[in-house]
């Protein structure tokens, strides 16, 4: 049966890659979405847009009455961990609210809902992790995810929760930046940086996040799904892969710990995912980090494209 995808968030980095993956897709209608103006219109002129602050209830009926999707990928979010732990106000309404909000509506309309979660809904003492594992969240961004995951499971519409781990890519029209490009950008301009050898991750290409909930949604899985890399690294590792992979000075690169900063937000120190449901069940495969720095710096137009 075709489906009818709407996602929030779409000026995202995952919303970009959501829009960019599903409007090639047979049988699929993609509906992108977001606050403010619409920053794929160029891109993507085909790709039907409509403004949505998720945290507005009447602008989420009115949407989804119109849209009538048969799924919503959630990906809109307050994503900014300091920022959500000195506002908390804002984070709770931008995490938690909104998402109150669409499962009202997705139970009435019978939308299946793909919610997108974090690894920061857990401790981070015990990582590498599994989807039973229990939340325990270290910050406040984290009880707002997980808060939001338990609204999302009493749902009486079919719902999946989609949880990553230290997502990189390029986006267009993006002013974040993201471990790879921090990276590679400091050693260019010969900037010595400190990195943490005391956290341990496996970070996700923003791509294969993007294939992971169209796997799900595709096979309208239900439940919890880890969906991340399958390399348990530390940043300072990929801060060394970074700069072996672009060539550049690994001299620059200071090992630290996690002590050394002092940041609003605590963060979780072991997490990183277990994938194989995922992998199981959805047939989801991660690219390797390598291959995730080669297929950004393609897009970054760095690398001539091979094969
Ligand atoms: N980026 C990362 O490293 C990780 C992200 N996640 C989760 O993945 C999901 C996607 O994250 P990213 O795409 O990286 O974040 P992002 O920050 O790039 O995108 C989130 C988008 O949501 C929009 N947004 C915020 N409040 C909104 C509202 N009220 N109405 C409509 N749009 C709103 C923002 O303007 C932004 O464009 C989020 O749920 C996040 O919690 C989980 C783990 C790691």
């Amino acid at each position: 049966m075709a489906k009818r995808i709407l996602i929030t968030g779409s000026n995202g980095l995952l919303g970009q890659k959501l829009v960019a993956l599903l409007r090639t897709q047979p049988e699929i209608e993609v509906v992108a979405s977001s606050r403010g103006a619409n920053k794929l219109a160029t891109l993507y002129p085909d790709v039907r847009f409509v403004p949505l602050d998720v945290t507005d209830a009447a602008q989420v009926t009115q949407v989804l009455s119109d849209v009538n999707p048969s799924h919503l990928i959630h990906t809109a979010a307050m994503t900014n961990v300091d920022e959500c732990e000195l506002n908390r106000a804002a984070c709770w309404q931008q995490n938690v609210t909104a998402v109150e909000n669409l499962v009202a509506v997705c139970e009435v309309l019978a939308v299946h809902l793909i919610h997108v979660s974090t690894d920061f809904v857990f401790s981070g003492n015990a990582g590498p992790l599994a989807e039973d594992a229990l939340p325990a969240p270290v910050n406040y961004y984290g009880e707002s995810k997980m808060a939001a995951e338990q609204v999302v499971q009493v749902a009486t519409c079919p719902w999946s929760i989609v949880r990553t781990v230290l997502v990189y890519g390029v986006a267009h029209d993006y002013g974040r930046t993201n471990i790879v490009l921090w990276v590679r950008d400091s050693l260019r301009a010969h900037t010595p940086i400190k990195v943490v050898d005391d956290q341990l991750r496996t970070p996700t290409l923003a791509e294969d996040l993007a294939q992971g909930c169209w796997l799900v949604a595709q096979q309208n899985a239900t439940g919890i799904f880890h969906i991340s890399g399958d390399e348990l690294l530390t940043p300072y590792d990929m801060a060394l892969r970074v700069a072996d992979f672009f060539g550049l000075d690994k001299q620059l690169i200071t090992k630290v710990n996690s002590d050394t900063f002092t940041q609003p937000a605590r963060r979780p120190p072991r997490t990183g995912f277990i994938i194989s449901k995922a992998r199981r069940i959805l047939g989801y495969q991660p690219h390797s980090f390598e291959e995730g720095m080669r297929l950004l710096a393609q897009q970054l137009g760095e690398i001539q494209q091979t094969g």
